[in-house]
């Protein structure tokens, strides 16, 4: 009754003010009071929305400026135009450390930088309104705008931003009043925001409200995780996973290291995150029944260690090459049979010695991998069958297992079932650092290729349910979180080796000195015991000189490395280390990247 009277005398003052200031009463005077809502609510409307209008907001601003420039600046059209060729310049070169970390957003900045500089410039110079100008204008802008509407990343930064708004009301709805959002990353599977927590308030709080927590946000049911953040007990990590990332095959983005000793990433864990897990001075292991995803696995493996300089990769698989083949042009050596595996392997014993013997006169406790002087990684495809058919295989595996840290000598082993009996009697299986279980048929494949101890601690191997799925054991991998690896398929490894191969480091001195030791101490010692020994010296010359042979009769673009290992049909490594050593004498020459041919003593002196 009080408001109302009230009201009504509010009204009256009102006509009394208008009357007295001459206004003439255009409405009902309570619209005039709707007036400024109306207002605030299209300010709202207009911040809300600011990401989808910016091509608008940013179209007029240019506007703006044109008329501006050609008002009272027209003499700076030149600057104008030098600065957009600098900042378009600078954008093409240093985008990525702006937030466009893919090339195709560097390139939409050049592109609307240049056009928004260049009709600057000519607006400057000409005019704003001059024709075309103002066509040009608005016909760029639309065309622009449209990349910039329909861009992804965008639109899920901006919803999320609109999720997070709403923070506070979220945080009083599930009991966690008072916490706060400090910062929120968005990436291909959901988004992630950092937790400040309300005095008092623990992680193990928020980890009690996770189903509040996605009625509140509207998400679907088990998409959220709480991690806590091990330097501060009152922060906490909120993965919102919008889209299981195991839904589908992943498709291999491409190598993510340059060198060895960097993390490689194998795949994606459940959350989105990526397995990232480093090979360097370590052994691994992939287990899994046929057909769970171990080819896969090492196939991403392959195409990252092969981007990287400081590593030498060789390969055993005696399933007549199948499965490593195809990486073959990066491979420094490939064994396909029992008796070049037998070789392969001591050899790598070989290096694993003669490394050892030069740390310590160096005084060194390990090898660490550059180009110089690459570590050695033995990628061993069906580990069982190489110590079935090649029992000889088994000493040198046990040897480097044990041995190989130290010096960058290492295996990488795959095996459908690492029983005792198909990893032999010796340390293979203990030995490795890394492993890496993809579906096993049994549970007690799990301990086998996991450890003793694994399933009973959740290791549940056997219920990985689609290929390409696996559990990690290694140190930075210690609970079990499910992963799937990339799928790099025949055309990706086709085009990788291709794009890889190229830029393989060759053996360093020390690992071919420590071979060609090797086999001068085995010819001494069979020359020892053959009566015949003439005649074996001159058998054991015969690659040297087909080496010279093939090296002379090179043309002048010269012969390749693999057209040498023909000729001579010896090791890469034994071509490499012989090269070096004809090079150094004037003997022979490198014309260009992996060609080479003789130099006659005539060379030299004509
Ligand atoms: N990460 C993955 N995502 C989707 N599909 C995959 C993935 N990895 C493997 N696959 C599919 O599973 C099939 C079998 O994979 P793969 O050959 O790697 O298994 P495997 O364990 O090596 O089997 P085998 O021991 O018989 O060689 C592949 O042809 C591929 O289609």
């Amino acid at each position: 009754m009080t408001r109302h009277r009230a009201s009504r005398y509010e009204m009256r003052r009102n006509a009394r003010r208008m009357r007295r200031y001459g206004v003439q009463p255009v409405a009902n005077v309570n619209d005039l009071g709707v007036a400024p809502l109306v207002i605030v609510g299209i300010a709202r409307l207009i911040w809300r929305y600011r990401s989808e209008l910016a091509p608008i907001t940013y179209t007029a601003s240019i506007l703006l400026t044109g008329v501006i420039l050609r008002r009272w600046f027209p003499e700076w059209w030149l600057s104008v135009l030098i600065s957009t060729i600098g900042s378009s310049a600078a954008l093409a070169i240093g985008g990525r450390w702006v937030n466009l970390p893919r090339p195709i957003e560097r390139g939409y900045a050049v592109v609307t930088t240049v056009f928004a500089g260049t009709w600057l410039t000519l607006a400057a110079y000409l005019g704003p309104f001059m024709p075309p100008l103002p066509a040009v204008l608005s016909v760029g802008a639309l065309v622009l705008a449209v990349p910039w509407w329909a861009h992804r990343r965008r639109r899920a930064r901006v919803r999320v931003e609109r999720t997070l708004a709403a923070w506070p009301d979220i945080a009083q709805a599930v009991g966690l009043a008072g916490s706060r959002i400090q910062s929120a990353m968005v990436d291909l599977w959901g988004y992630r925001v950092r937790l400040k927590l309300a005095r008092g308030q623990t992680v193990e709080d928020a980890i009690n409200k996770l189903p509040a927590l996605e009625s509140a946000l509207g998400t679907r049911r088990g998409a959220l995780r709480i991690q806590p953040v091990p330097q501060q007990a009152n922060r906490a990590d909120v993965r919102v996973i919008e889209k299981d990332p195991h839904a589908d095959a992943i498709p291999w983005p491409g190598p993510s290291v340059t060198s060895v000793t960097q993390p490689v990433k194998l795949g994606v864990f459940e959350d989105g995150s990526p397995v990232r897990v480093s090979f360097k001075r370590r052994h691994g292991l992939f287990g899994g029944i046929a057909g769970a995803g171990k080819s896969g696995g090492v196939n991403v493996l392959l195409g990252d260690l092969t981007a990287c300089p400081d590593v030498i990769i060789w390969g055993i698989d005696l399933k007549r090459g199948m499965e490593l083949m195809p990486w073959a042009s990066c491979l420094d050596r490939l064994a396909t049979t029992p008796q070049a595996a037998d070789a392969l392997l001591a050899d790598a014993v070989a290096i694993l010695d003669g490394r050892a013997d030069h740390l310590a006169q160096q005084g060194l406790r390990v090898w660490e991998p550059s180009p110089d002087a690459p570590a050695l990684i033995i990628l061993v495809d069906e580990y069982a069958e190489l110590i079935e058919e090649a029992p000889g295989a088994e000493r040198s595996t046990d040897s480097i297992a044990r041995r190989g840290r130290a010096p960058a000598v290492n295996l990488v082993v795959a095996t459908q079932r690492p029983s005792q009996r198909a990893m032999g009697k010796g340390a293979v299986r203990s030995q490795m650092d890394i492993r890496v279980s993809f579906r096993v048929r049994e549970q007690r494949d799990v301990d086998l290729i996991l450890g003793q101890g694994m399933l009973k601690a959740g290791w549940h191997a056997h219920r990985l349910d689609a290929p390409g799925k696996f559990l990690i054991s290694a140190p930075e991998h210690d609970v079990p979180r499910r992963a799937r690896t990339y799928l790099l398929d025949d055309e990706g490894v086709q085009r990788t080796a291709e794009r890889h191969a190229p830029y393989r480091p060759q053996l360093d001195a020390i690992s071919a000195a420590a071979l060609e030791a090797r086999d001068a101490l085995k010819a001494s010692q069979s020359a020892v015991q053959d009566p015949e020994g003439p005649s074996r010296s001159n058998a054991s010359d015969a690659p040297e000189r087909a080496l010279i042979a093939a090296l002379d009769a090179a043309p002048d673009t010269g012969a390749s490395v693999d057209d040498l290992i023909e000729a001579t049909g010896m090791r890469r490594s034994w071509i490499y280390y012989r090269l070096q050593e004809h090079a150094r004498t004037g003997r022979a020459t490198q014309v260009a990247r992996g060609r080479w041919r003789g130099c006659q003593p005539s060379d030299s002196t004509g």
